[in-house]
């Protein structure tokens, strides 16, 4: 495995923020690592990076430790966007890329591809203060990437993003990992690490709850949905017997079950109130499995 914790904890003072956490993730995968706010994922990262010490336990990249002799192979968009607002954008990556080891012409033709990559060439002569939120978000992401890191940190790359750009941003990530980066995120949005990640975790006040692939944290979850389309009245529905849960829409319901004969009693119900215009059974999303395992109050 490229990225290995074992047994990672932290604390800061009596209040445990992450909680023996182990991880192994593997050589151009991309992971991603879910938990409410609060959860431990910055802490988590920040130690992964070493800029934070863990309480307890290992954390190796490629079987070292990660410090500053490794530091130029990573690359990390941090959660609270750091730039300086007075400073060029050109002059701004050139510095950053100066730091993590490039050359200065290698640095602008890598800031020039970028730019037009994410269709901000007019940006490069601006001040970060200039810049839309999203603009500034694009920028940071481009310090992050710029230096071909093998393991590039992001942490909630996509908020703040217009639909357009999160497409764009998706794309681009995909195309470092496809080029052999290993690759770990966190998100609140579930569709996000659906769409993007073979492997996953979910923390929860420190603690993991989920880990696995996405195909396995949904199998064991037992739960799949059932979704009904009818002009009819389904809300009688919820009260068959083995419905977990239900959520109405204008032309429809999707019941919660753990068994496919709820599922065929579901649909004579609704066939018994009138004529049916859709009924599917569907996998659960990652969004059902984390309300369930996190907690409403958190979703
Ligand atoms: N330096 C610190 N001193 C004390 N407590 C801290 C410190 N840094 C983080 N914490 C606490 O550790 C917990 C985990 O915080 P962390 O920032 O890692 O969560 P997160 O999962 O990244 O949350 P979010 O999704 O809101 O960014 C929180 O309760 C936070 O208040």
């Amino acid at each position: 495995m490229a990225l290995e914790l074992n047994q990672v904890t932290k604390k800061f003072g009596e209040f445990t923020a992450v909680d023996n956490l182990s991880l192994a993730i593997g050589e151009g995968t991309m992971y991603g690592f879910l938990g409410a706010n609060g959860a431990g994922k910055t802490t988590t990262f920040r130690m992964i990076l070493g800029l934070l010490n863990a309480t307890e336990g290992r954390i190796t990249w490629k079987g070292q430790p990660i410090d500053y002799g490794t530091s130029h192979t990573i690359g990390y968009l941090p959660e609270e966007r750091g730039l300086y607002p007075k400073m060029k954008v050109e002059d701004q990556l050139v510095f950053l890329g100066e730091l993590r080891g490039m050359k200065r012409n290698d640095a602008k033709a890598a800031i020039r591809k970028w730019l037009d990559r994410f269709e901000v060439p007019q940006n490069l002569n601006k001040k970060v203060e200039e810049l839309s939120k999203g603009n500034q978000q694009k920028i940071q992401v481009i310090a992050a990437l710029m230096h071909n890191p093998e393991l590039v940190i992001l942490d909630e790359p996509f908020s703040g993003l217009d639909p357009v750009n999160v497409e764009m941003l998706k794309s681009a990530v995909k195309e470092v990992r496809d080029q052999g980066a290993t690759i770990v995120f966190s998100s609140h949005r579930m569709d996000h690490v659906e769409e993007l990640c073979e492997q996953l975790s979910i923390v929860h006040k420190g603690q993991q709850i989920v880990e696995g692939s996405l195909r396995d944290v949904k199998r064991s979850f037992g739960r799949q949905n059932v979704r009904i389309r009818s002009d009819y009245d389904l809300t009688g529905l919820q009260s068959v017997s083995g419905v977990r849960n239900a959520s109405y829409a204008l032309d429809g319901a999707v019941f919660q079950v753990t068994d496919d004969e709820t599922a065929h009693a579901l649909l004579q119900e609704a066939l018994n109130a009138g004529p049916v215009r859709h009924f599917s059974i569907e996998e659960p999303s990652l969004q059902d499995i984390f309300i369930a395992k996190v907690g409403n109050e958190h979703a």
